[in-house]
């Protein structure tokens, strides 16, 4: 059996005790029930995802998947390829947004070269190539079905690693200029809406190079015809190989209990696929922030998950998704130092739990 069917295989609902115990415990606290919001939300679904009543966050880190994109000779960023490698230089030197956030939070950044163009992959960075960026999209399949199940093989045992490591929640992030392009398409495919709906300007585009930019995509599903039915062929036909790495990375933080958080328009598109793949994933997939691409409100209402933050963000690398670190750590330390209504010598407000 190959992994990436070994990994679904062993994606477990979450331990529906430990969420009661904590959902319990929350409503002993010194508050009006449920005045916690989405907090309390976290903390039963990491207590769930966790089987323990009392979860923990000791060690976060951020996954940031890169590769490049065939479909730029098409005009479709803002910004030329070169960029994604230039970045690679900058986190291994600490000054991208992510480094900084990520020192900020105390989390760890790791970085996967699976399909840039930057050759040799820079000390620092997990050399994990499947193959140089991939084909442009609008003239044939972005990758093989091959180079798609090695790029999300990657991912999974990237997710291992880390999780052998301790890591209790990974924030999911990507380089890769274009990679704006296959997400759209990706999304178009899976939801059915219209390109142009989904579609937005990345990094910056103008008005007239949007339009171009959905013209490509439309023309990527037309010749392709990626079957929606069938992710992977998606994911080869109008994917890319740092999406494929993110789709492995959350079906290993699944198979393996740990808490992923999806960032934008990027890791969403890969988040899609992966509930496409194994439904079973998304108990253990939080959404951070609500970016500014139009697609990303879509797949997030397709996936059923609640963004926490709306902050306008359109950056990518994990930024969103690790300013969710500071509301997860803080959904845990309420419901361990607060005191309960029987502290204060009252009688609890809720009900037992079932037995
Ligand atoms: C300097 C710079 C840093 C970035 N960090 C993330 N992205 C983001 O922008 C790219 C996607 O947008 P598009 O599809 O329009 O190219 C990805 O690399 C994404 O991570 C960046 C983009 C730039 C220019
Ligand atoms: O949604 C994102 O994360 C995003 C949007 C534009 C460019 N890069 C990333």
């Amino acid at each position: 059996m190959d992994i990436l069917q070994q990994t679904i295989e062993q994606i477990t609902q979450p331990d529906q005790i430990s969420m009661r115990a904590m959902q319990h415990r929350l409503n002993q606290l010194t508050k009006p029930l449920g005045s916690l919001g989405e907090l309390e939300h976290m903390a039963v679904r990491l207590a769930g995802i966790q089987g323990k009543p009392d979860p923990k966050l000791e060690r976060k880190a951020v996954v940031v998947m890169c590769g490049d994109h065939g479909v730029t000779e098409e005009g479709v960023s803002a910004y030329p390829s070169a960029v994604t490698g230039l970045m690679m230089g900058n986190f291994v030197r600490g000054g991208a947004a992510i480094n900084v956030l990520s020192r900020q939070f105390g989390a760890e950044v790791c970085v996967v070269d699976v399909g840039s163009r930057l050759d040799p992959t820079p000390e620092g960075i997990v050399n994990r190539k499947v193959r140089g960026g991939t084909n442009n999209m609008a003239k044939g399949p972005a990758m093989s079905g091959a180079e798609t199940l090695e790029a999300i093989q990657t991912g999974i045992k990237t997710a291992h690693e880390l999780a052998d490591q301790g890591i209790a929640v990974m924030a999911l992030g990507e380089m890769g200029i274009g990679n704006t392009t296959p997400s759209s398409a990706m999304s178009a495919v899976f939801t059915g809406r219209s390109v142009s709906e989904l579609t937005g300007t990345g990094t910056g585009l103008e008005q007239a190079a949007l339009n171009a930019k959905i013209a490509v995509i439309e023309k990527a599903i037309r010749i392709n015809k990626p079957d929606p039915a069938d992710p992977l062929d998606v994911i080869a036909k109008v994917g890319g190989l740092e999406i494929a790495a993110l789709v492995g990375v959350i079906l290993g933080a699944a198979a393996r209990k740990v808490a992923v958080v999806i960032d934008g328009v990027i890791t969403g598109a890969a988040a899609l696929a992966a509930f496409r793949l194994e439904p079973r994933c998304k108990a253990y997939m939080f959404a951070s922030h609500l970016s500014v691409e139009p697609a990303h409100r879509i797949l997030l209402e397709e996936l059923g998950l609640r963004p926490l933050l709306h902050l306008g963000m359109r950056l990518g690398e994990g930024t969103g998704a690790a300013l969710a670190f500071p509301l997860m750590e803080a959904a845990l330390k309420l419901t361990d130092e607060m005191a309960t209504f029987a502290d204060l010598g009252l009688p609890s407000p809720a009900p037992e739990p079932e037995a």
